[in-house]
């Protein structure tokens, strides 16, 4: 089956820059990404490219040769819905913040709104894609809803799990090391694996993309993420062992990353993981596992969590701690705040969690961030309701120029891996700040021997 329309429900990180390329890639078939913000749908169709709503490097230009062309950005969701023959469902899947399984379960209210508008929309036979992260089975849910609104219209399932990375989405999305199709083991099933494969056989090798049953396929992503964020944990866990031995961290992750069974990637010591997917869907593996009766299979995966949890305090705590056991009025400057470079996201990152320790003890924190925008960072501490909005603005400063961050700073935390952090003006930073002049350097990337050099002092995770 050649498929000639496809429809996008969500247009964040995930339906955006998927669908893009999407579009890029097989100018023949009609693509249209729908989503209820209006907001989000102007940004996408500004004529600007530089004020699409989302930062990715390169996606610029693949919008700009697809949009108008094969490529639509709507609010017009039913009409979308009803003109398409396959229908990714790409909108987010929260941690539940209510109710049974709050805190760890995922919430797919959005997901199940999305079902019935299909089936209630819906007048001819049509393939609905899982894109959005998804606990296991939720394909079952989701034909029960579709199969029960007595129209006579037939669906096929299919998982279909995104693995990009934010801030190289268009590279992943280019070259994905595997596309993963998951559908039913029928005549119909395969024959929509079929035709979903080659949407992607325009520019992914077929021997990269892997076709599985639906279970499998909606398991894996979580297993994904699930094994790559206990990697993160694991060498974070040996940071700290690292501190109190001698040994380097960095030198720790090299000589075991040398062995072809472990790998070298993943391995970068930090002040924690941030990112909307890792902690969420880590949770979810954790619920789903408990709620199998599965008790030990979830405490070994939730110990990634509280790993993760324990590396951002101690990074606040050891801040406070060096700096004679107050930050009381002390300005702290903030050297990013996205949860890592090359995106605008902020979900989940660490500079929130730090920040928000740090106001506790009354810091006064100026940040600087190259792409996130002071509203976004009032918005994140907001969303903790650890202390009212008065009281966030007033402890954090957001500027538009590092180096006021900089100026006159008792120490520096650097939260995010921003390339230009390197670059700066060290010798200057550390002439017009506070002395003694202290560098926490969250992620890394400093030049520590050539800062210590300068005067200053530095402390950085895992040595
Ligand atoms: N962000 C990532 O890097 C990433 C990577 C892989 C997978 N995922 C998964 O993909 C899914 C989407 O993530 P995201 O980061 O793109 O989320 P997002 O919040 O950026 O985007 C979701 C969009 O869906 C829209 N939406 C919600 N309900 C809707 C409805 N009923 N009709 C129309 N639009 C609706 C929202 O307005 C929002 O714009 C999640 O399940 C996530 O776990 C995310
Ligand atoms: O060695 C490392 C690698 C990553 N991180 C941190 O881990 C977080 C997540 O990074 P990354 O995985 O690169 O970004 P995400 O965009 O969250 O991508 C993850 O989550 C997506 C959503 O499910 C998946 O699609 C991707 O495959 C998966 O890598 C960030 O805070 C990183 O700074 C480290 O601290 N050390």
């Amino acid at each position: 089956m050649k498929i000639k329309n496809i429809c996008c429900i969500g247009a964040g990180y995930v339906g955006g820059p998927t669908m893009a390329v999407i579009a890029q890639k097989n100018p023949g078939i009609k693509v249209t990404v729908v989503d209820l913000n209006e907001k989000r749908i102007a940004a996408w169709n500004d004529s600007n490219l530089d004020n699409l709503p989302i930062y990715e490097p390169g996606l610029d230009k693949v919008v700009g040769e697809a949009r108008g062309r094969n490529l639509f950005f709507s609010t017009e969701v039913d009409k979308a819905i009803d003109e398409a023959e396959m229908i990714f469902i790409s909108v987010n899947t929260p941690t539940k913040t209510y109710g049974v399984g709050k805190g760890m379960a995922a919430d797919l209210k959005y997901i199940e709104l999305c079902a019935r508008q299909i089936a209630r929309v819906s007048t001819n036979d049509k393939i609905i894609v899982e894109k959005s992260t998804l606990p296991v089975r939720t394909a079952q849910a989701i034909k029960n809803i579709l199969d029960n609104t007595g129209n006579d219209v037939n669906f096929q399932i299919l998982s279909n799990p995104e693995f990009l990375a934010e801030g190289t989405a268009v590279e992943d999305l280019m070259a994905p090391d595997r596309v993963l199709i998951g559908g039913e083991q029928t005549p119909e099933g395969l024959e929509a694996i079929d035709a979903l494969v080659n949407v992607y056989g325009s520019w992914v090798a077929r021997e990269n993309i892997i076709t599985t049953n639906l279970w499998s396929s909606e398991l894996s992503k979580l297993t994904a993420n699930a094994f790559l964020a206990q990697r993160v944990s694991s060498i974070n866990s040996l940071s700290e062992l690292c501190e109190v031995t001698g040994a380097d961290v960095n030198e720790v992750a090299n000589a075991i990353g040398k062995d072809s069974r472990i790998g070298p990637k993943f391995l970068k010591a930090s002040v924690g993981f941030g990112g909307s997917c890792f902690q969420k869907d880590i949770l979810n593996l954790v619920y789903i596992a408990k709620s199998y009766g599965l008790d030990a299979v979830a405490d070994y995966w939730e110990q990634v969590i509280i790993m993760n949890d324990h590396q951002k305090h101690r990074f606040a705590k050891n801040m406070v701690k060096t700096l004679y056991n107050t930050v009381s009025g002390k300005k702290i400057a903030f050297l990013g705040w996205a949860f890592k470079k090359d995106t605008n996201d902020t979900r989940e990152s660490a500079a929130i969690y730090v920040a928000d320790i740090l106001l506790d003890e009354q810091a006064n924190i100026v940040a600087y961030d190259p792409k996130v925008t002071a509203e976004q960072m009032y918005g994140d501490l907001d969303y903790l309701q650890t202390r009212d909005s008065s009281s966030n603005e007033k402890g954090l400063t957001v500027v538009k120029n590092p180096y006021e961050a900089l100026n006159d700073a008792h120490a520096i935390a650097v939260l995010t891996e921003w390339d230009e952090f390197k670059g700066y003006d060290w010798q200057k930073i550390y002439d017009n700040m506070q002395k003694p002049a202290f560098v926490f350097d969250g992620r890394s990337v400093l030049d520590k021997p050539a800062l210590e050099q300068i005067g200053f002092q530095v402390y950085v995770i895992g040595q």
